[in-house]
């Protein structure tokens, strides 16, 4: 019964004693996740927490994009590309929440932050291995970047694994040759270590995709979500590379690179090349 008290009636069904039954927290396990984080500022900086919360929630999205990878790398080797779609989409609306998280820790002032940055040390993004391993998958493998991981073996051995592994577009591409579309040899056999680049000879073949789009409907889907995701790719560093700059200018970063200078390069990297070079092509005749 509803009294005018503006309280919820808490109803009768409702399990209350839960003494040895599955829990919120329980199944969460959130003792450990609530208990991970730490302030290292001496005296604590309330502003660190935020930092933290950022960063931890970030790499909680990042190990599900990675997850949702490899799931649409062994639907597109098994050729079920319409179940690949729905993983697809979602690593893209994860990207659109990892980009608009930026808002948050853009409330972090200049200020604020120089009075903890200094208790970082020299840990930095840099060394994060899940975003290592997501640009890998996506095609912007670099062996140097191991280096950084040597004093972590499970780090290092995890993106060993994932340089060796054909990329997201390696399997799109094997996955078009399959269905008859002619994909030039020496994209099918490159070496997977390496960065992916530009094959001018692929550009005609994805045409074909973009000329008759009703023939192809799966495919062409596929390249628009691909191109999204490699949009939402630039996006994110597009706002990192702001965030920083409102928050260290021209300061060098506590990974020892430039800075921002290291992070605007960053931008000039592509993942899927011909998809974006199709474009020009269009409606030409
Ligand atoms: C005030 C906030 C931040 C500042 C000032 C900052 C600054 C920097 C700088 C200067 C670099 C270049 C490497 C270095 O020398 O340290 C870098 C790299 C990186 N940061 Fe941040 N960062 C911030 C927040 C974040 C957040 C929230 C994340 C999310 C996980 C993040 C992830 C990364 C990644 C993945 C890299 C490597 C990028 C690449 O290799 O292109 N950063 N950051
Ligand atoms: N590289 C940043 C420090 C930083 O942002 C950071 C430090 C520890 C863990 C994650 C970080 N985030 C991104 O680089 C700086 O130079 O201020």
């Amino acid at each position: 019964m509803t009294v005018n008290d503006n309280t919820r009636e808490i109803e009768a069904g409702i399990v209350t004693d839960l003494r040895d039954r599955m829990t919120y927290g329980g199944y969460l396990e959130l003792d450990r996740l609530l208990a991970a984080q730490h302030p290292v500022s001496v005296p604590e900086h309330h502003d660190e927490l935020l930092f933290i919360i950022q960063h931890q929630t970030s790499e909680l999205w990042m190990k599900l994009v990675l997850h949702e990878i490899s799931h649409v790398r062994e639907l597109l080797a098994a050729d079920k590309l319409g179940e690949a779609l729905k993983p697809l989409a979602r690593v893209k609306h994860i990207q659109e929440v990892l980009t608009q998280q930026w808002s948050v820790l853009a409330t972090l002032t200049p200020s604020e932050y120089a009075q903890f940055r200094g208790s970082l040390g020299n840990s930095s993004g840099f060394q994060s291995v899940q975003y290592r391993a997501i640009e890998f998958s996506l095609g912007n493998k670099n062996a140097k970047m191991l280096q950084v991981f040597e004093a972590e073996p499970e780090s290092h051995a995890m993106l060993e694994a994932e340089l060796a592994r054909p990329t997201l577009y390696d399997e799109f591409l094997r996955l078009l040759a399959r269905r008859g579309l002619p994909v030039p040899a020496s994209i099918l056999e490159r070496d997977v270590t390496r960065a992916y680049t530009m094959h001018e000879e692929l550009v005609p073949v994805i045409k074909e995709i973009y000329d008759d789009p009703s023939t192809h409907w799966d495919l062409y889907e596929a390249c628009e979500e691909l191109v999204d995701i490699e949009d939402n790719f630039q996006f994110w560093r597009f706002r990192h590379l702001r965030v920083v700059t409102r928050t260290i200018g021209m300061k060098i970063g506590t990974g020892g690179s430039s800075g921002v200078g290291f992070l605007q390069r960053a931008l000039e990297l592509t993942f899927f090349p011909e998809l974006f070079a199709v474009r020009t092509e269009i409606g030409r005749a």
